[in-house]
């Protein structure tokens, strides 16, 4: 399988660095950036082939777009010429697949994809769409593709992409914020910041360790931490007092209205 990524920035880094971790090799992963430093960079520390837009495309299995969703109808209409058959997946947020496809020229086999950050260390979680016109054999490909980056789903709604892109895709973003917050609560408290950074993330890795390996619910894990009448029954009170829980899933749904609206301008 042969893949050319059209966009070498922070999504396609994560899922590249991934599959490079994961089996895939060297010759089977190519880069088209605009960017020489970027290009430089992804070369040096991957050693893949990258080359710039102009020039042409090398023959590929899979064209992964993975530029910005508003840079995405001039670089797909600029490539609509050399798709030649390949598989295409677009996972530019909010660009719906018909619309993709109408700027490809009517371009029938196309998967839209919501993956994440943590792809880098194979603990990624992805969402796929797949068009009435994907085959079997690509469904094969994007779940190879996927399962070397971690674990993957197939939604049969293409708007469900929106909400995997609200829960999934932009996830990571709360749970880093949820642990700067953590951290600096510990500073707070007068650690210093290597302490107080290893308080913070070394808590968010057992947290999942144990969820992840646990029977019990989330609340019912964070109930048996809740001891009457003690120290994290006054934290809990203090973050359902500030509306935490509602805030977070209100942050959510405006990430999911935001990959609507960028459904909408595209
Ligand atoms: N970051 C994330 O966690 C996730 C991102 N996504 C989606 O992935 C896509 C990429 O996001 P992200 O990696 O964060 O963005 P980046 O801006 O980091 O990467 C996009 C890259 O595409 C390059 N580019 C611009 N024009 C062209 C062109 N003509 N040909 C080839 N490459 C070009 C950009 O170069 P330059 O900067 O010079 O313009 C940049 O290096 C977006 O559509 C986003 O919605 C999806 C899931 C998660
Ligand atoms: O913020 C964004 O728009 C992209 C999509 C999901 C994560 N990053």
């Amino acid at each position: 399988m042969k893949i050319t990524f059209i966009g070498g920035g922070n999504m396609a880094i994560a899922m590249i660095g991934g599959m490079l971790k994961q089996g895939f090799s060297t010759n089977q992963i190519h880069v088209v950036d605009p960017s020489e430093e970027q290009r430089a960079h992804l070369s040096h520390t991957y050693a893949i082939e990258c080359s710039s837009p102009d020039q042409p495309l090398l023959p590929s299995d899979v064209i992964l777009f993975a530029v910005k969703p508003q840079q995405l109808q001039a670089v797909a209409q600029s490539l609509c010429a050399q798709i030649n058959g390949a598989l295409v997946i677009s996972i530019a947020a909010g660009v719906r697949a018909d619309t993709l496809a109408k700027w490809l020229d009517a371009y029938p086999r196309i998967v839209r994809v919501m993956p994440n950050t943590p792809a880098l260390v194979q603990a990624g979680m992805s969402g796929a769409y797949a068009t009435s016109n994907v085959t079997p054999a690509d469904r094969a490909l994007t779940e190879r593709m996927l399962a070397a980056i971690g674990e993957m789903v197939w939604v049969e709604n293409e708007s469900e992409i929106d909400g995997i892109t609200a829960i999934s895709g932009s996830g990571p973003a709360y749970v880093f914020y949820f642990m700067e917050a953590l951290q600096a609560a510990a500073h707070a408290q007068g650690f210093a910041p290597d302490v107080a950074r290893k308080l913070a993330y070394k808590t968010f890795e057992g947290a999942v360790k144990l969820a992840l390996q646990s029977e019990d619910d989330a609340a019912t894990l964070r109930k048996k931490v809740t001891s009457k009448g003690g120290t994290t029954e006054r934290a809990i009170n203090a973050l359902e007092t500030s509306q935490v829980r509602t805030t977070i899933i209100a942050a959510a749904a405006a990430a999911a209205a935001r990959s609507r609206e960028l459904g909408e301008e595209s």
